[in-house]
This record gives C-alpha cells, structure tokens and sequence, in this order.
C-alpha cells in the first residue's frame, strides 16, 4: 500500500452536519464526525439508525439534505484516484452472479487497471483461493462477503468502507473477520464498518459512532466502556433508549 495521504493524525474521513430527510422522514439528523487514521471504526445503530445513509453521504451516492462529507479531504466525487483509495463493500455495489468470483474480480480489476496477480492476491487473502471458479451466485452468505472484502481490497485502497461485513458469518467468519480487519489496520489502513452485532463489534474496533439519526457518541470504545468495565450493549441503550423494534442484538 502507498501512503498518499501522509500527514499523521488529519482525519481520513470528516462528516460535518449531515442530514439526509427521504420525504417526510429524516434518516440522519445533523450528524457530525472525525474517522482517524490507521483506526478500525465502528459505525453502530439499530436497524433504520441512518448508518448506510450516512456511508452513502460519504461516498457520494446519495446527495445529503444539509450538511457536507470529505474523504481525504475531498467531497467523495472530487476525490482524486478514489477507486483505487477507497475499498467499498455495500449492498448494490454488487458482484456479477453469473460469473465465478476470479472472474468477477478480474473484470474489476481491469477496470482499475490492476494485474491478475492482484486477483490471486485478494482471493488468498480473504480464504476463497480454492473456491475462486464456482458461479457467485452459488455462493454462501460467508463466501459472498468474503469476495466482497475481496472486491474492496483489490485496489491495495487506504480507506475501507464496509457495511455490516459481520452480518450472516458464522462463529468461524466472525472470528476470522476479526482478524482480517485487525490486519488491515496494522498495515496502517482505516476501516470503517457499520454493525448493529454489538457483541462482535466489541472485540473489533478501536473507535466507536452511535448513530440514532443524530450522533449519539463518537469517540473510542476504550472511553466508551471505561476501559472494558461497562458492556458496549449497556453503554449502547443508555445513548439511544430502548426501543421496541430494536433489531440490534448481541449476535447474529
Ligand atoms: N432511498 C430511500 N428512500 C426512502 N427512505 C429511505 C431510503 N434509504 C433509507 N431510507 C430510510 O432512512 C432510514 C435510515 O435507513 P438506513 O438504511 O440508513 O439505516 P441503517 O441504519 O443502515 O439500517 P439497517 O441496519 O436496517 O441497514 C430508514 O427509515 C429508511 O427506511
């Protein structure tokens, strides 16, 4: 990986009030925040919280209401080289089912102008070497979001963006997503994921967003819990109440 964006310490990702009303409804409410470098980043709300709103802002694929989103201290869309800067793994950013995941990638990989060298890289990276010529369409839930961490590491990008990456893995995917994420980090790269897995989330990040439309907590999960004394969870309800049709849980 190369280290464009060099200067220690200037935050990678910046979201300064952003709001974003579908209609009537308001799914994310003046919501402000730094992403530090070199830090896994845990985005958390419940179901409806305004979490994908808010990593589409950042991305420029939805438009915000009021407000503004810099990456690299850019507006997403006049980021310079930002495919190859920003990994993203999101629903509708999706692989091509009918072909095998090699495949899929290397069509990808041609787009960014990469080596098929890479491709055999991120497939062994993200354990689907050997599984790497069956149809994606054939795939199981771990397996897809195995070649979507794939897809989004390809670029050897600075920044990861990644959506519920936990969702749907089983003990073993969580696990080793713990530590796929964990190796991304120590190689100096920023990983932003959105979760409502509390429990999982936990063991993962270094710092933590509450999101509940409006930023509930920003800061680090160490400060958050005073240093693991008190559970996520509880720290969790108490920033954003407890709600009847909470879909978030302490596993999957
Ligand atoms: N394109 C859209 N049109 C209308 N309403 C939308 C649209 N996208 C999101 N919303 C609404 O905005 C709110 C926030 O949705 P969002 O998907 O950002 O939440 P989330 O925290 O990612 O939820 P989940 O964990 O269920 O994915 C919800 O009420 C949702 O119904």
């Amino acid at each position: 990986m190369t280290r464009q964006h060099g200067q220690i310490g200037q935050p990678v990702a910046v979201a300064e009030g952003l709001s974003k009303t579908f209609g009537t409804v308001t799914a994310v409410d003046s919501v402000s925040f730094e992403v530090r470098p070199g830090r896994i980043v845990g985005l958390l709300g419940r179901n409806g919280a305004g979490k994908t709103t808010t990593l589409r802002m950042l991305l420029g694929l939805t438009a915000p209401s009021a407000g503004r989103a810099t990456v690299f201290g850019h507006p997403y869309d006049e980021l310079p080289h930002a495919a190859h800067r920003v990994g993203v793994s999101m629903d509708g950013i999706g692989a091509l089912p009918g072909v095998s995941g090699r495949r899929d990638l290397t069509i990808w990989a041609k787009t960014l102008g990469l080596s098929s060298r890479r491709v055999d890289e991120v497939l062994e990276r993200v354990g689907l070497g050997d599984r790497a010529d069956r149809k994606i369409k054939g795939y199981s839930t771990g397996m897809r979001q195995r070649h979507a961490l794939a897809s989004a590491l390809l670029a050897d990008p600075e920044l990861l963006v990644l959506d519920e990456p936990a969702t749907g893995l089983d003990p073993d995917g969580i696990r080793w997503l713990r530590t796929f994420l964990r190796s991304l980090a120590d190689e100096g790269r920023t990983v932003l994921i959105s979760s409502h897995l509390l429990a999982e989330v936990e063991q993962t990040v270094d710092d933590v967003l509450i999101i509940q439309r409006s930023l509930r907590y920003s800061g680090t999960l160490a400060e958050l819990t005073d240093n693991g004394a008190v559970r996520l969870e509880d720290r969790f309800f108490s920033l954003v109440g407890n709600g009847n049709e909470s879909g978030v849980g302490a596993h999957a």
